[in-house]
């Protein structure tokens, strides 16, 4: 297809603004687009390699200003393009702004070839043999992928000089596309669920195995030319292919009651406070393109870039842990020398790092550990429940059969319960750890790739906190005999005080030794564990939401009470009161 087609379409495209007929013209250019319909799939949408394809240009904005600056001509100087750049807010815009194609004998010049129409493009024209200067769209995504290869030094100087080619072959339509698709701002107004539903009209497919195809392949490309070549039976043959990243599935903030109550049960997991990964290994296949391993591994972030190389400790893992291929959806965590979790920061000095690897790594180790299993040993498992996902993640992980789940290197644990003290219990465990507290997922969910929905849930940060007084305490059991936990909350009514419920939750064993000393001096009466307090100190804590209750003096109880901290700034005169309650209960 010629490039030129495409940009006419691209601009008949973004003139467009009714949703359906964005669609048909999309349609119209992927039927249109032949040989060149991967490409095609992908440049409309602005991309120019696959959704898994960590590749990129590595083109700055100055690069392509001088590429521009020097198609346009002798007397035009790279601030110039800046300048209009300014005026018109808008690449595409400057680029067409320009007349090119002017400066062959400079692109002689500058590229040391004679191809003419480019200089610096003298490889694989396929314009060359027939006399026209007719840019294509594959003679743009190959000089693309040249330039995205150009590395070490010089490179700069031979991605301009590349750029430069093109542009000069450009016309304004041409101009205008090209410096949008190179700067990653095409914005035509196609998204992906556009090209979904073309590519289902485009070949007469239904959109379910073309949108399952493209999640499993991250490649709208491929998808595309299977849909046209080999239409659903194709498309459903598509698999995970180990070393092609699946988009991560995301959660929405929720809280312990409405997933109980929009499922029997939730799945509970520890929410790890790291980075995302995704772990491809195969110790079938030696030689490894990434990282250093003995199988081929891969680490991708929440973004599927590559990030084998910053993570050794994630490719050594692999290659103790796993033997079989398999795909693993995990956080990669920050430890202390305990193997204590340390706060989200200290990832992000490992995560991404390409140089002095070995050096970040003597400063903060790393561990990955696994919630989900998306491949195991030849198996997609998107479309089985959670449950069986993570149970597959189980044996994948075991170093023996019967290996305890809490002995599993790696593996996150997962409880399904219908019981609010029981996910309270857990939460307060993960907060004791160190983790962020918890995830609620439905345990029937399928894998659903880049989806932000309900069936993952991270328990929303508390909406509103409260400062209670504290009237009671219980000595604690086993090793925390000697500390005051579970803290009777109460409000001012008037002179009174009245119970609105206990926290337990939230609470270090440090934390508790701390509380214990601050509590202990204003104990009143003991009566076998539970103590009574005079009220003197002050906790803010958050909570879920307030209910009415028999249980409390008050007749009001928090649900999910969390300890967030002591008010010392505060006296009880300044804690809440049972009218805030009510206030608060009414909203
Ligand atoms: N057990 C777990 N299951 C799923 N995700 C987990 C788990 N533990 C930690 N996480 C992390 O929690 C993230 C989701 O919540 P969080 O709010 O921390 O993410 P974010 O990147 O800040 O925001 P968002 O994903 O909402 O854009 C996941 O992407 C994952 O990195």
């Amino acid at each position: 297809m010629e490039f030129a087609t495409f940009a006419n379409r691209a601009a008949t495209i973004e003139a467009e603004s009714a949703d359906l007929e964005i669609v048909a013209h999309v349609r119209d250019l992927l039927t249109e687009a032949g040989d060149d319909l991967p490409i095609v799939a992908r440049f409309v949408q602005g991309r120019v390699f696959p959704a898994w394809d960590s590749t990129t240009l590595d083109i700055g904005p100055n690069t392509c200003y001088e590429a521009i600056a020097r198609a346009a001509g002798t007397n035009v100087g790279a601030d110039d393009v800046e300048e209009r750049l300014a005026e018109s807010g808008e690449i595409g815009a400057v680029a067409a702004s320009y007349d090119f194609g002017g400066q062959q004998g400079l692109g002689a010049f500058v590229g040391g070839g004679g191809s003419g129409a480019g200089g610096a493009d003298d490889d694989n024209d396929d314009n060359g043999g027939n006399g026209t200067d007719d840019l294509t769209v594959r003679k743009v995504h190959d000089t693309l992928t040249d330039l995205a290869a150009a590395e070490g030094s010089g490179s700069q100087d031979r991605k301009v000089d590349l750029l430069f080619g093109l542009f000069n072959r450009c016309s304004s339509d041409e101009a205008r596309y090209l410096a949008r698709l190179v700067l990653s701002e095409m914005r035509i107004g196609v998204g992906e669920g556009t090209v979904r539903d073309a590519i289902a009209e485009a070949f007469d497919v239904p959109q379910e195995p073309v949108e399952r195809a493209l999640q499993v392949s991250n490649d709208y490309g491929q998808v595309a030319e299977t849909a046209r070549n080999d239409g659903v039976s194709g498309l459903d043959e598509i698999e995970l292919k180990i070393g092609r990243p699946v988009q991560a599935m995301l959660a929405q903030a929720g809280t312990v009651t409405d997933a109980l109550e929009e499922w029997d049960a939730a799945a509970v997991e520890w929410k790890y406070d790291g980075a995302r990964i995704q772990l491809h290994h195969d110790p079938t296949n030696p030689g490894n393109p990434d990282g250093d391993s003995n199988g081929e591994t891969h680490v991708f972030s929440r973004n599927m870039e590559a990030v084998t190389n910053a993570l050794p400790e994630v490719v050594e893992f692999a290659d103790q842990h796993l033997d079989c291929p398999a795909i693993l959806d995990g956080e990669v965590v920050a430890i202390d020398d305990d193997g204590s979790p340390l706060p989200f920061q200290e990832v992000l000095k490992r995560f991404r790092r390409k140089h002095d690897v070995a050096k970040a790594r003597e400063d903060v180790t790393v561990r990955p550990v696994f919630f989900d299993c998306l491949h195991a040993d030849g198996d997609d498992l998107l479309e089985e429940p959670l449950t069986a996902r993570h149970d597959q993640l189980q044996s994948v992980l075991a170093a023996e059969p019967q290996q305890e789940p809490e002995e599993i290197d790696g593996f996150s644990l997962l409880w399904v319960t219908d019981d609010p003290d029981e996910i309270e219990a857990i939460d307060a465990d993960a907060l004791e750890t160190g983790h962020e507290g918890i995830m609620l997922k439905n345990p029937d969910s399928t894998y659903s790739p880049g989806r932000r929905g309900k069936n993952w849930q991270k328990r929303k940060p508390d909406v509103e906190t409260l400062d209670c007084v504290v009237t009671g305490a219980e000595w604690g059991e086993g090793r925390r005999a000697t500390f005051l936990g579970t803290f009777e909350l109460s409000v001012r009514d008037g002179d009174d005080l009245e119970a609105v419920g206990k926290v337990a939750t939230g609470i270090t064993d440090e934390k508790l030794e701390e509380l214990t000393e601050l509590l202990e001096p204003h104990i009143v009466a003991e009566d076998g564990t539970a103590v009574e307090l005079e009220p003197a100190v002050v906790f803010e804590v958050g909570y879920e939401e307030i209910q009415t209750s028999p249980t409390y003096s008050s007749g009001y109880a928090l649900r999910f009470p969390r300890f967030l901290g002591v008010r010392y700034d505060k006296d009880t005169e300044g804690a809440e009161t049972l009218e805030r309650l009510e206030t608060l209960f009414e909203s």
